[in-house]
């Protein structure tokens, strides 16, 4: 039983959350005095917490030049398609804020195949870490920003895909992603973050939130295991208070 209790943080809704954790992170992000590493994930939630960065005061306050953004899964669609979770991401925040050159790694889906997208980004990885062994005192991230499906699905580590086995990789190709096949990364370099940070909203996660925080292992983000820091950031309709 892997125990993901960590720490939650219930707001009342969905944009109280998305203020309460652009607060955590910049707070978070201001006491590293080097390269500060944030790796993010689709969906609807995390989007409220791009586009309110984007704005005062963490706009003028977050450490944009130290800080280096990498994504956890992608969809299989050109950039400018609308399941694109980069195209997400730089509509509601790159877009809007002064990130260096080379600071934003996004995983590069104009490629033949998916697993060709999966094998270009592992490298990618494996080059910034500098590294193709991942040394658990010196975590790839400090933070990995994580969704929640309501099938306990996590990043792409989708119930049933091959990629759920999968530790040697640190990203693979996931055929049946839903709405296209998907990249994604793996156990391994997921678990390879100072801090695990869960953004959950809404009734329908009630049942999933409680499940994976007891250390349901039957469905993918219940068998994350790492060392680091785990923190739930979700809202009063999931937490059901
Ligand atoms: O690319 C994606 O869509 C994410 O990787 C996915 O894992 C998402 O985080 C969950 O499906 C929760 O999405 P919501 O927060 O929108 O419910």
């Amino acid at each position: 039983m892997s125990e993901l209790t960590g720490t939650m943080t219930v707001y009342p809704d969905p944009t109280a959350l998305a203020d309460g954790v652009a607060e955590w992170l910049t707070q978070l992000a201001s006491t590293k005095d080097d390269v500060f590493t944030v790796c993010l994930s689709g969906g609807s939630t995390p989007r409220r917490l791009y586009e309110r960065l984007a704005q005062s005061p963490y706009r003028e306050q977050f450490p944009w030049k130290d800080t280096h953004w990498f994504f956890g899964d992608e969809r299989f669609v050109p950039t400018d398609h609308k399941d694109s979770n980069f195209r997400m991401v730089s509509e509601a925040l790159f877009s809007k804020v002064p990130i260096p050159d080379g600071h934003v790694h996004r995983i590069v889906t104009e490629r033949p195949t998916a697993e060709d997208a999966a094998a270009d980004y592992d490298k990618a990885l494996r080059d910034f870490y500098g590294s193709s062994h991942l040394d658990p005192n010196r975590p790839m991230f400090d933070v990995m920003f994580l969704g929640l499906g309501p099938d306990g699905h996590t990043a792409s580590l989708i119930p049933g895909e091959p990629i759920l086995d999968e530790r040697n990789k640190w990203v693979a190709s996931v055929a049946h992603g839903r709405p296209e096949a998907r990249i994604s990364m793996t156990y391994p370099v997921i678990e390879s973050s100072r801090a695990l940070a869960f953004l959950v909203t809404g009734k329908e996660k009630t049942p999933m939130l409680r499940a994976v925080r007891a250390g349901d292992t039957s469905v993918p983000a219940g068998r994350l295991v790492t060392s680091g820091d785990i923190e739930w950031f979700v809202d009063r309709d999931a937490a059901a208070e």
